[in-house]
This record gives structure tokens, C-alpha cells and sequence, in this order.
């Protein structure tokens, strides 16, 4: 009997369920847009209920093509997770309900703990410990602004039954029910936490005293305990729905997912992925390499007890730059139209647009700025910013690329691409016209769903479906699509220059009391 593995694959903006076949194509989907609530300027929240909700709801669209097409369910020997990584959910231990929005990984409102964080005796060491900066985008700032901020939360600290957790671990414990207290993360989305040490993967006494102050000490709140990505066993069952009884067996975050997906298993292979944010990792092999050029260490998966680390490049603002285009400002009603309307100008008219709404992450790492538009005049029309808009995510490429390769000492062969915003012909042009300098090749799958695909190997690995990486070879190699530059590389270096004196320019604009 044909074998097959399901993937959930919870993002910023939409859930998927995806069924693939042993020769890693989808054969059945479903996917749903969720609630993006921004309560105010540089809040961003999920309703973690909606999340689960729209989770099944996958499920059985899926389920329903998938019997359509006249395969039986009983084929499907397990099922993974992959999900939009540091979001944080608040519940309570003893009714499972959730206390409070998840506060999304994008979210700024933590800036001033951030900032007295860093005034703190050890701020320096943490880098070392955990492989993230101090910043608004890993999950503790958002744990403390919830613990500060938010009543309920501080009652259910107070009576011992206050749980945290990423997205996949509330995922986990609500599919599996209450009732049955499957309360796991993975590696992969624990690093993102700063509460896990990077070298041993458990978490670090001293990271969580750190986070503490005199009014919560952090070891008293419920954490998920950190198993391996791909684990039989760990993760429970599906309790309810179409697919009740059903294993989950694999998990990684979605970043690491998208490696896995592209089979980025050789140290120096690399990957990004063009979503809501953008997210360059760079397998380091079986060492976490600590950057010293504004990257973090992270996971990039630990199948069997001998993890892999990548150096990784966060970039806050991709696709999500195009639905500000199209929801904010009207300019479309569709993600493939901004491209259009790109194309409709030759080049970005002198304008560069630093996507800051977050702040500027990897390399950069600036919290005291906001979104700027640079060079307006009375030339410039939508096509203009529409560009300028794709051109913002490819510069910051290029500046992880460069970043990279310094803290590698090895310049980069190709990158592997994926993600919504791929899918434009054009934006993956300008990357590879604005790596010009860098001779790096841009290469496309032809099947997008890498993501998903990642989580499927680490499910089904657990489930023997796959032994090995050299099993996997063939997935996914035909129709690649290759983007090499036209650009000349003086042109080229020349635009990233504006942008990096934007960059420049913009440091600053936040005061302290903003
Ligand atoms: N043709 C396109 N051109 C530009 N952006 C696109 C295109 N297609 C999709 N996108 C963008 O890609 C993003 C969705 O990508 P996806 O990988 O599904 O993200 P996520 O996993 O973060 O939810 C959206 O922000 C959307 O605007
Ligand atoms: O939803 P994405 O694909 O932009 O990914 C979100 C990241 O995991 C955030 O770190």
C-alpha cells in the first residue's frame, strides 16, 4: 500500500495541511487566512483559539480531497508540525484556555524591557549562551510584557499554573486535548525562546535566573519540555477531528522546516525563504557558530540526538511589505499585481523604502526607527514604490549574504529559494541582480510547499516512512527554476550603497520616550 505523511504548517498569516506521497509531492491541500489583530502602532496578535480552529479546519479540507481522490486515511502513517516560530501563547495549566492573544513574533511593545534587559549584569554573555540577541522578536520579552502587563497572566503566575509555550507547543497540547497534557517543543523552536542553551539543547538555569526579577522568578511558570524534531512517541495524538488517533511525530520550526525541505543537510548549503518575514539559513554542520556580524546561531534540526546548526539571517519584513502595499494603501487586491505593478517601472526612480515596521533586523539590528521612504519627488509614481518595496527585502539579503560569509570564511555557492514571495518571477530577478558582486546563483524548486515538505521528513522519519538523507535525493529536483544576474555588478553595488546610506539615515528617528 502507497504510504503517505501529513503536514501541518502553521505561518504568520495562514495555516495549511498538506498530504505527501513518498516521492515528496503534495497530492491533497487546504489552506485558511487567520485573524492578523494590531490593537496599536507596533502590536501584532493571533487568537490562539482561531489558530487551532483553523488548523483543523486543514485537516479536513485536506482529508476530504485526499478521500476524493480514493485514497483511504489508513495510509497515512504520520503526521508533522511546522510553525511561524517565537510567537508566544499564555494558558493555564489546570483549564488549557489561553490568557491572552499570542503575541506575534513581529511585535515591538517590549522595547523598553529590551532595553533595561540590556542594562543587566551578563547581558553581554547571553549571545554565547543561547545564540540570539537581546531584541524584541525572541519570545521571553513577550513572556515578561505579559507577566508585567496583563492580570490574568500575573494570577495564574501566582497560583503555580501559568504555562508558556511557542506555536507548536500550543499546538501540540490542544490537538492532543487538555486532558492528556502533551506539553513539547522542539529544539528548533526552543532556541528561539532565549531560555534554551544552544550547546546542550536543554534550558539553561542561568538564561531563566537572568530573565527574572524580585516580583517572578521564571522557573516558577510551566515550559514545554524540549524533545527531539522527529520522535514516535513525544508529541501525542490527534484527539479529535477526521484524523483522531492519528501520530504527530516530527516538528520544527518553519525556518528550519524550509532547510529540511530543500534538503540543506551539507554544512554551507543554504536556503531563504521569501514569506511574511524573510529567513536565510546557512547550515554550520554539527558546531554552533556565534556571529559576529549581527546573525543568530540557531537549530536546524535534531533528528536523532545529534543536532545540526545554522547561522541565520531574520528579516523582518517580506510579504508582509506587499500586503501593506495591498491592504493599508489600496494599491492591489492581489500579492502577484504589486509585482505587476513593479514591473511597470524600469527601475525604483531613486527611491529606496527601508521596511522598518519592526525595527531593522538581521544584520542591522536597529529598534530606534520605523518604516521610511526615501527619495520622493514629483517622478515618482506606485510602480516606483511597489519596486522599492521587492528591492528592500533583496538589500537585506544581500547584507546576511555578506554577513555570512564573514562569519563563515566561505562564500556562498547558491541559494535555494521558497516562499510566497518567490512565486515573483521579478523580485527573484532583482535578488540576483542585486547579488551581482557576489556571483550567487539564485535557485528555485519547482515545488514551493518546502516548508511543509520538512515537517512531512521529520514525521516521517519517526515513522520509517524515510531511513536516511540519501533517501530523500530525488525529492524535488526537476523543473528548478535558476536566476543569475543581468545586472552589471558597478550598478548593482551602486543601489546597495543608497540603501545602506537609508539605513544610515534612518537610525535614530524613535526617541527614547516613543
Ligand atoms: N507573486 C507574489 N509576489 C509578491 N509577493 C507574493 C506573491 N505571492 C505571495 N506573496 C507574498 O507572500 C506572503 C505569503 O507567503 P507564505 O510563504 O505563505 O507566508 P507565511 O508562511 O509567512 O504565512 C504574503 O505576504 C504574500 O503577499
Ligand atoms: O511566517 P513566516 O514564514 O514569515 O515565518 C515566521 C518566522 O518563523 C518567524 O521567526
Amino acid at each position: 500500500m502507497a504510504e503517505f505523511i501529513g503536514s501541518i504548517d502553521q505561518g504568520t498569516t495562514s495555516s495549511r495541511f498538506l498530504i505527501f506521497n513518498k516521492a515528496g509531492e503534495p497530492v491533497a491541500s487546504h489552506q485558511e487566512e487567520f485573524s492578523q489583530i494590531y490593537p496599536q502602532p507596533g502590536w501584532h496578535e493571533h487568537d490562539p483559539e482561531e489558530i487551532v480552529s483553523s488548523v483543523h479546519n486543514c485537516i479536513e479540507g485536506a482529508i476530504e480531497t485526499f478521500k476524493k481522490d480514493g485514497n483511504s486515511i489508513d495510509s497515512i502513517k504520520a503526521i508533522g508540525i511546522t510553525n511561524q516560530r517565537e510567537t508566544t501563547v499564555v494558558w493555564d495549566i489546570e483549564s488549557g484556555e489561553a490568557l491572552y492573544n499570542a503575541i506575534v513574533w513581529t511585535d515591538t511593545r517590549s522595547q523598553a524591557i529590551v532595553k533595561e534587559l540590556k542594562s543587566r549584569k551578563g547581558a553581554d554573555e547571553l549571545m554565547q549562551k543561547c545564540g540570539l540577541p537581546l531584541s524584541t522578536y525572541p519570545s521571553v520579552t513577550k513572556l515578561l510584557w505579559l507577566l508585567k502587563n496583563e492580570p490574568k497572566v500575573k494570577e495564574a503566575y501566582k497560583k503555580g499554573t501559568l504555562a508558556f509555550g511557542t506555536i507548536d507547543a500550543w499546538l501540540v497540547y490542544k490537538l492532543n486535548g487538555h486532558e492528556k497534557r502533551v506539553f513539547v517543543s522542539d529544539p528548533t523552536n526552543a532556541s528561539r525562546t532565549m531560555f534554551m542553551d544552544i550547546h546542550t539543547l536543554k534550558y539553561n538555569p542561568e538564561l531563566i535566573a537572568f530573565f527574572g526579577d524580585d516580583e517572578f522568578d521564571l522557573s516558577n511558570i510551566h515550559m514545554p519540555e524540549i524533545v527531539k524534531s522527529s520522535c514516535e512517541k513525544a508529541y501525542g495524538t490527534i484527539a479529535s477531528g477526521v484524523l483522531s488517533g492519528f501520530k504527530l511525530a516530527g516538528c520544527l520550526g518553519d525556518q528550519s522546516a524550509a532547510l529540511v525541505g530543500q534538503k540543506g543537510f551539507d554544512a554551507g548549503s543554504a536556503k531563504n525563504t521569501y514569506g511574511t518575514g524573510s529567513f536565510i539559513l546557512y547550515n554550520t554542520g554539527s558546531k554552533p557558530v556565534i556571529s559576529t556580524h549581527g546573525l543568530l546561531t540557531t537549530v536546524a534540526y535534531d533528528f536523532d540526538g545529534t543536532p545540526s546548526y545554522a547561522l541565520e539571517g531574520s528579516i523582518a519584513v517580506a510579504g508582509s511589505g506587499v500586503k501593506f502595499l495591498m491592504n493599508n494603501l489600496g494599491f492591489s487586491f492581489d500579492s502577484s499585481k504589486i509585482t505587476e505593478l513593479a514591473g511597470t517601472v524600469e527601475n525604483n526612480g531613486g527611491l529606496v523604502f527601508v521596511t522598518a515596521f519592526s525595527g531593522l533586523f538581521a544584520p542591522y539590528w536597529i529598534t530606534d526607527t520605523q518604516g521610511t521612504i526615501f527619495g520622493i519627488t514629483q517622478h515618482t509614481q506606485r510602480g516606483h514604490i511597489a519596486r522599492a518595496t521587492l528591492e528592500a527585502v533583496c538589500y537585506q539579503t544581500k547584507a546576511v549574504l555578506d554577513a555570512m560569509e564573514k562569519d563563515s570564511g566561505h562564500p556562498l555557492q547558491e541559494l535555494k529559494v521558497d516562499g510566497g514571495m518567490s512565486n515573483s518571477e521579478l523580485c527573484m530577478q532583482i535578488q540576483a541582480d542585486i547579488l551581482a558582486e557576489n556571483k550567487i546563483p539564485i535557485v528555485r524548486p519547482k515545488m514551493r510547499e518546502t516548508t511543509a515538505l520538512g515537517a512531512a521528513i521529520a514525521a516521517g522519519f519517526a515513522a520509517g516512512v524515510w531511513k536516511n538523507f540519501d533517501e530523500l535525493k530525488e525529492i524535488n529536483t526537476s523543473g528548478q527554476t535558476v536566476f543569475e544576474a543581468k545586472m552589471d555588478p558597478k550598478d548593482s553595488t551602486k543601489m546597495v550603497k543608497r540603501w545602506e546610506r537609508a539605513v544610515n539615515m534612518c537610525r535614530g528617528w524613535l526617541a527614547d520616550d516613543e
